[in-house]
């Protein structure tokens, strides 16, 4: 299982990941293109836990779900929930704030098609594992995870068995007294494209951790 060590700016642990982020910033070359970090408050008692930055999205401006359409959903839904200073997330220097809420990804780099490896998921969970830690110690309540590599990725960190917590739309997990898995559809462009996860689906799963926390 991977030990947890503190998010690295500059890691280059993937060399696939790291190739590629290479070839990006030269397309790209006003890109982030870099491994990016979890954003927001701490402490906080919501993590967001999504899959990996969009290439056009925080790939591009460095914040988790920043300037790409899986983005949109995520942000409004925070905003709505009192979570959120704004409803749009557009650029690391917009001036929003995250209250109570912190967001990070699965796997800190730009995987090529949006897909990591597993290999590559599993040597990021040193990261995700060391954010998790931090986060129960300093009072986190709720983990949200943002479709089933998410899902497992937290699963994994956590060392419980994904057997016995399987990933599903609207499941809640405890995890320990004082500690909750909560599942979501990702809030990619296709799911809501294809109505797989609506915005009142999303909304469902935010006023379930909205009541349990109280
Ligand atoms: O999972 C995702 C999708 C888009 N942007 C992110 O930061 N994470």
């Amino acid at each position: 299982m991977p030990e947890s060590s503190t998010f690295q700016p500059d890691c280059r642990r993937c060399p696939r990941l790291a190739q590629y982020l290479d070839e990006v910033k030269i397309a790209y070359p006003d890109y982030y293109a870099r491994p990016v970090p979890p954003f927001g408050a701490t402490p906080a008692r919501l993590l967001v836990v999504g899959l990996a930055p969009g290439i056009h999205g925080a790939n591009r401006t460095g914040r988790p779900f920043t300037g790409d359409f899986a983005g949109i959903l995520l942000y409004q839904t925070l905003h709505k929930f009192g979570l959120a200073s704004h409803s749009e997330s557009i650029a690391h220097s917009d001036g929003l704030i995250l209250s109570n809420c912190r967001i990070t990804n699965a796997v800190k780099c730009l995987p090529p098609a949006n897909k990591p490896d597993t290999s590559e998921i599993r040597q990021c969970n040193h990261y995700l594992k060391n954010e998790l830690i931090q986060f129960v110690e300093q009072g986190g309540k709720a983990i949200l995870a943002l479709g089933g590599v998410a899902h497992r990725a937290i699963v994994m960190a956590l060392r419980v068995k994904s057997t016995i917590f399987p990933f599903g739309h609207g499941a809640v997990h405890q995890l320990d007294n004082d500690l909750w898995l909560y599942d979501s559809y990702h809030c990619s462009r296709y799911n809501t494209q294809t109505k797989r996860l609506t915005a009142e689906m999303f909304e469902q799963v935010f006023m379930r951790i909205d009541e349990d926390l109280g």
